[in-house]
């Protein structure tokens, strides 16, 4: 997979060079490039934004700027090839483990993490006439810019990639996953020392009885799905559970 992303902070996007994603491109799955906005500039303050037409409080990010970044990844990109364009924005469809799956199996990311209160919508519509666009937000708080999300996408996105992830079964038992996880917190884990200040680890972990210590992590599951997302549980039907549980 390749991602491009344009921001006018691509120092904020160091992190894509550590850990989990950091060795994926080490590793030839992932190949990532950052852009600064501002190379998109023509004047002297390399100005990247203006006062809203209409007025209100804040800046917009203009389009000619952005306008000329997408050509140019576009250009940069596998011939003949498009990518998809994900717009972090507090007014995009919910970003979910599911979108993760989705965006997963696209072989070209674009990202465009705004600043200020937003882009000029011209961009958004002049690209989707030569590409997917996918407006995607990460949760119902407004952050200072969208480089944060990007960086959320990008690792929920990149561990789903083939090979990215250690231990393949790993995504089998992800909170939110498809199949016996769909609509599901994972329950509480537990590793070494048995006991850790007065504190042990249930017995059901230790028993080696597979089939029981199953049920037992979905019955968690469903009891810490019930307490925090009650939202979640409002999406099961009950004979689902069940069903779920056979297929754990
Ligand atoms: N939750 C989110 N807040 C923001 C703010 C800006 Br400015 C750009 C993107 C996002 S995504």
């Amino acid at each position: 997979m390749r991602i491009d992303v344009v921001s006018i902070f691509p120092e904020y996007l160091e992190p894509l060079n550590i850990s989990l994603v950091g060795k994926a491109r080490a590793r030839g799955q992932l190949d990532v490039h950052v852009h600064d906005l501002r190379g998109w500039t023509h004047d002297v303050h390399r100005t990247v934004d203006d006062s809203p037409y209409g007025g209100g409080p804040g800046m917009v990010m203009k389009p000619e700027p952005w306008g000329e970044a997408l050509d140019a990844v576009l250009g940069q990109g596998p011939e003949g090839e498009v990518p998809t364009l994900v717009v972090p924005t507090p007014s995009g469809r919910p970003f979910t483990q599911e979108l993760a799956q989705e965006l997963a199996g696209r072989p070209w990311l674009a990202f465009t993490p705004a600043r200020y209160e937003g882009i000029d919508r011209r961009v958004i519509e002049e690209a989707a006439t030569r590409m997917p666009v996918v407006e995607a937000s990460i949760g119902d708080y407004v952050l200072a810019g969208g480089e944060v999300a990007v960086l959320v996408m990008v690792e929920a996105i990149a561990r789903l990639l083939p090979g990215v992830l250690g231990n393949a079964e790993s995504h089998r038992d992800d909170s939110f996953a498809p199949g016996a996880m769909a609509d599901l917190l994972e329950g509480p884990v537990y590793t070494k020392p048995a006991e850790w200040r007065g504190r042990t680890v249930p017995d059901i972990l230790l028993s080696g009885n597979h089939g029981r210590i199953a049920r037992w992590r979905r019955e968690q599951a469903f009891a810490r799905t019930l307490a925090n997302r009650a939202d979640l549980v409002a999406r099961w039907r009950h004979a689902d559970f069940d069903k779920k549980d056979r297929e754990a």
